[in-house]
C-alpha cells in the first residue's frame, strides 16, 4: 500500500489489461474499475498511464466517486524533475482554445459594430439625399 512508484512505472500500465492513473500524486490501479465507471471506459483508457488529476477534477466527481478511489490505491507517485505535471499540457491547450474562442467573439462584435456604423451612415446619407431632392 505504501509503495512508491515512478511516473515511468505508471506509464507502463496504459492498457485495459493493466490500467494505472495518477490523481493528486497518488497512483491508482483502475483495471477492475474500468467496466464499472459511470463515465464509461473510454475516458479512463484515454488517461491510462498518465496523470488524470485535471480530467478527474474537470468532471466535478462526487464525494462518492472520491471514496471509490481508496480501494484502488497502489501507492504514492514519486515525481521526478521533468515528469509531466498534473494537467500542465492540457491546461495550456485549454487556454489556447479559450483564446481562440474569445478572439472569434471579439471579431464577431467588431463585425456587428462596424455593420451597425455602416448602416447608420448609409441611413444618414439617404436622409440627406431625400432632403436635397
Ligand atoms: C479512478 C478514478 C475514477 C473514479 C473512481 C470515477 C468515478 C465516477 C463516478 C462514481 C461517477 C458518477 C458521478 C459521480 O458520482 O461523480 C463518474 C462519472 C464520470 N466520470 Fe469518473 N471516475 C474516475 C475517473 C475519471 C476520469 C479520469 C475521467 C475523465 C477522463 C472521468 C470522467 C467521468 C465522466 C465524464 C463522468 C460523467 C458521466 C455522466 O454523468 O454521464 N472519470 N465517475
Amino acid at each position: 500500500m505504501s509503495a512508491s512508484l515512478s511516473y515511468q512505472d505508471v506509464a507502463g500500465h496504459n492498457t485495459k489489461d493493466s490500467l494505472y492513473m495518477v490523481i493528486h500524486d497518488k497512483v491508482y490501479d483502475v483495471t477492475k474499475f474500468v467496466d464499472e465507471h459511470p463515465g464509461g471506459e473510454e475516458v479512463l483508457l484515454d488517461v491510462g498511464g498518465q496523470d488524470a488529476t485535471e480530467a478527474f477534477e474537470d468532471v466535478g466527481h462526487s464525494d462518492e466517486a472520491r471514496e471509490m478511489l481508496e480501494p484502488l490505491l497502489v501507492g504514492a507517485l514519486d515525481r521526478q524533475p521533468g515528469d509531466p505535471l498534473p494537467g500542465k499540457s492540457s491546461s495550456s491547450s485549454y487556454a489556447a482554445a479559450n483564446a481562440d474562442a474569445s478572439s472569434i467573439g471579439v471579431g464577431m462584435y467588431a463585425f456587428v459594430f462596424i455593420g451597425g456604423l455602416l448602416s447608420f451612415f448609409a441611413y444618414q446619407y439617404t436622409q440627406k439625399q431625400a432632403i436635397a431632392v
